[in-house]
């Protein structure tokens, strides 16, 4: 891929650019978590974008095949350069490596790094570790994580594949008994990988264990010829994710040696005894909370990238009644109704910024007490991640969405590199946890904190306010509508549904009903109380973000977005709970006054994320704005265009204009 050649700036971008009111290198700061972050992260792009290895056509104009073959190639290259430049060991280098050097294509290798070491990491016994762990950061061998099955995916204990231990040669037979046990998904299983992480049912001494993790060599290390007994393959192309091979495993009485069981938390000994070191069996499920706090950053970041897009369009495209005879036709971010939807747009991807480093942080916090079997703060990291996850790739796919409908048609091209941002977002509604009942899990948890609390017990520090006594609906047409103000009306909101499903719930139960069918009758009303929940917990990370800026002109202007955030809260919510007319109205009057100060701010907002043209590949969202030039240079490049008259042409046009039988040809 090439950058496009800066040329003059468009004055249109230039005129916005002047009307920030902070500093942008300073929110850049801030956004990196600090300076030398900042400085770092550019020097990892600017040696990327130098290096020709890294250059060549758009791959939207590729055929599927050419794709992958051309990310493993990007992706082995990047790691050959990560060793060159010894920074293999350095999480933060590797990340942003990985990202401009192969920008929303996702990786084939990518399950390797985001899954395959860290479930070693997690599930290994020390020796297990020593054995594998070192060699799959050396890239020695390639993993992947192999849970998914054709017939089982959201229902983990149903998993089909069985693991038999065999004391006589003291091996575990790996296999798959039906056509619904065949693993259906694990990223680069396909072609790319010579090992995975198989999730099978553990049997030992004719008794079932449940779900259990092995190491399974499925490719010969050197030919890369897959084993006796393993069948895989590519599952064939997808609404995205073309660069990637997700593949399928059929696995026919493959043996693996008693050693190769994860044997961390649990153990079979030679004679096939069964020991389980940790009560906590969910421990198994470690790296799923793992790599979903890592979804809700991703998220955000998918967000920045259309919103830099959208919102540099938006300065240059005019479409409309001029509003004089003889002035220009307006910009399209002069419309109050397109600010909204871009506005509200930069404002969530600001939220879910600030609230997944909240949660990276919970999460390495708890961790070490985790991988020690001290679980007392798993409960909260698991429910978090798991309806942060939802919440954030829900808001994701939707403002990149609504980014690309803002681009009108260019939206549509590929040339805006919107359609690949989406691509790329929308599969993490479902991966990872599908999204609807990831929000019953953290639902499941809100209700269980609600018992807790009538019990008098203390609650994890998120799910504290569950234990304040009820209160009467916070007043909003009253004061001013700070953001604390805000806020606080969003925790009340919390409660007050939780309370009100828990109440129904409980009724339910006093009826006699089973704990799991009372679950379900209240399940649809849980999940709006899960987002509740998380929404309340992206508003917080938000604006205690926002009051930490030390320059008071990036406090006040994260502070208005924050307002904003939490206003578009509150009235798209208000079917959850009565909320007034007059409220209701002041809050949109709000909105409208919030989003007439932040405008001038719009780029500046959006260029404080800092994104190189070589990042978001976007014809529409180039920084010098020169749009309509680079558009008609990137349609150049279709293949359809290497000759004049296509071949289809002759095949079919012209026997169809003669009136000839096209059936025959
Ligand atoms: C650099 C950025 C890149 C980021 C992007 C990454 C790109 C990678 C691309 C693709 C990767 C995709 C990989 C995958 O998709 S791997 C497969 C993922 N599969 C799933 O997520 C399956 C979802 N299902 C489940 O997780 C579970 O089965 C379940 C839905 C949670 C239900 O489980 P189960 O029925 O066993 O459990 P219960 O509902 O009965 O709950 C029992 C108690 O266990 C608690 N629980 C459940 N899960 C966890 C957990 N993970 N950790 C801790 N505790 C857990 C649950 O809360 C219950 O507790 P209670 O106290 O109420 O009994
Ligand atoms: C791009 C991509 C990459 C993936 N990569 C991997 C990978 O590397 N490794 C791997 O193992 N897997 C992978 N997966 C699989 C992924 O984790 C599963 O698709 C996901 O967990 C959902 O499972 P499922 O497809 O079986 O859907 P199902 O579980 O069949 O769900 C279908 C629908 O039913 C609903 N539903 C299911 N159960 C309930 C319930 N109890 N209550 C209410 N509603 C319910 C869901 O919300 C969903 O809308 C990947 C998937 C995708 C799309």
């Amino acid at each position: 891929m090439t950058n496009p050649v800066v040329q003059k700036v468009n004055p249109m971008l230039t005129e916005e650019r002047a009307k920030a009111s902070f500093p942008v290198e300073e929110l850049t700061y801030i956004l990196d978590g600090g300076k030398f972050n900042t400085e770092k992260r550019r020097e990892i792009e600017e040696l990327v974008t130098k290096d020709p290895n890294f250059e060549h056509p758009p791959i939207q104009f590729m055929t599927r095949e050419q794709q992958y073959s051309l990310a493993v190639k990007k992706a082995l290259l990047v790691q050959q350069r990560l060793k060159e430049l010894d920074m293999l060991d350095d999480p933060y280098a590797s990340y942003f490596f990985r990202r401009i050097a192969m920008p929303r294509e996702v990786s084939p290798i990518g399950l390797h790094w985001v899954m395959f070491v860290p479930t070693l990491m997690g599930q290994c016994s020390d020796e297990q570790r020593e054995r594998w762990l070192q060699r799959a950061l050396n890239y020695e061998i390639i993993g992947t994580y192999a849970q998914t099955e054709m017939g089982h995916g959201t229902f983990l204990r149903g998993i089909e594949t069985t693991a038999t231990y065999d004391p006589s040669s003291q091996q575990f037979v790996l296999h798959s008994p039906t056509t619904t046990s065949i693993k259906w998904w694990p990223g680069g299983l396909g072609k790319t990988c010579n090992y995975a992480v198989v999730v099978a049912q553990l049997h030992t001494q004719g008794r079932c264990h449940g779900v259990h993790m092995f190491l399974v060599q499925l490719r010969d290390e050197s030919t890369h010829r897959s084993l006796p007994g393993v069948v895989c393959g590519d599952i064939g192309p997808k609404m995205g994710y073309h660069t990637i091979d997700n593949g399928f495993l059929q696995l026919n009485s493959v043996r693996i040696p008693r050693e190769n069981m994860l044997m961390r938390n649990a153990e079979v000994q030679p004679d096939g005894t069964y020991i389980r070191r940790v009560s906590n069996e969910k421990l198994t499920y470690g790296t799923m909370v793992f790599v979903r706090s890592l979804i809700v950053s991703d998220a955000a970041r998918g967000i920045s990238e259309a919103a830099t897009i959208a919102v540099r369009y938006a300065c240059v495209r005019r479409q409309g009644e001029p509003s004089s005879p003889g002035a220009p036709e307006p910009r399209l971010l002069d419309y109050p109704v397109h600010q909204y939807r871009l506005l509200t747009c930069v404002a969530n991807c600001y939220g879910l910024w600030f609230a997944s480093e909240v949660l990276r942080d919970l999460y390495f916090t708890v961790q070490p007490d985790v991988l020690e079997g001290r679980t007392e703060r798993l409960p909260e990291t698991h429910a978090l991640s798991a309806g942060l996850k939802a919440v954030g790739s829900n808001r994701g796919a939707a403002c990149v969405e609504e980014c690309r409908r803002c681009c009108g048609g260019f939206g549509f091209s590929e040339a805006s590199g919107l359609p690949k941002i989406y691509n790329d977002i929308n599969p993490a509604c479902t991966y990872e946890g599908e999204n609807t009942v990831m929000l019953l899990q953290t639902g499941r948890h809100l209700l269980k904190c609600v018992e807790r609390a009538r019990r008098g017990e203390q609650l994890a520090p998120s799910d504290a306010y569950i234990r304040s006594r009820p209160t009467p609906q916070p007043k909003l047409a009253g004061g001013p509508l700070t953001a604390d103000l805000l806020l606080g009306w969003l925790r009340w909101r919390s409660l007050s549904m939780l309370l009100e499903v828990s109440g129904r719930f409980n009724s339910f139960i006093e009826q006699r009903q089973a704990w799991a069918d009372a679950f379900q009758a209240v399940s649809r009303r849980l999940t709006r109380c899960a987002e509740a929940h998380c929404i309340l917990y992206v508003g917080q990370a938000f604006l205690d973000s926002a009051k930490a800026a030390e320059n008071p002109k990036i406090c006040g202007v994260l502070t208005s977005l924050c307002r904003l955030f939490l206003l578009n809260e509150v009235v798209s919510g208000a079917g959850d709970v009565q909320l007034s007319r007059s409220d209701l109205a002041r809050c949109q009057d709000a909105i409208d006054s919030l989003l007439t100060e932040l405008r001038p701010n719009a780029v500046a907002l959006v260029e404080a994320f800092d994104l190189p043209d070589r990042m978001l590949c976007s014809v529409i969202g180039r920084y010098d704005g020169q749009v309509y030039e680079a558009m008609l240079q990137w349609a150049r490049q279709s293949p359809l265009n290497a000759t004049d008259v296509h071949e289809s042409y002759e095949l079919y046009t012209r026997q169809f204009l003669a009136g000839r039988s096209l059936a025959k040809l």
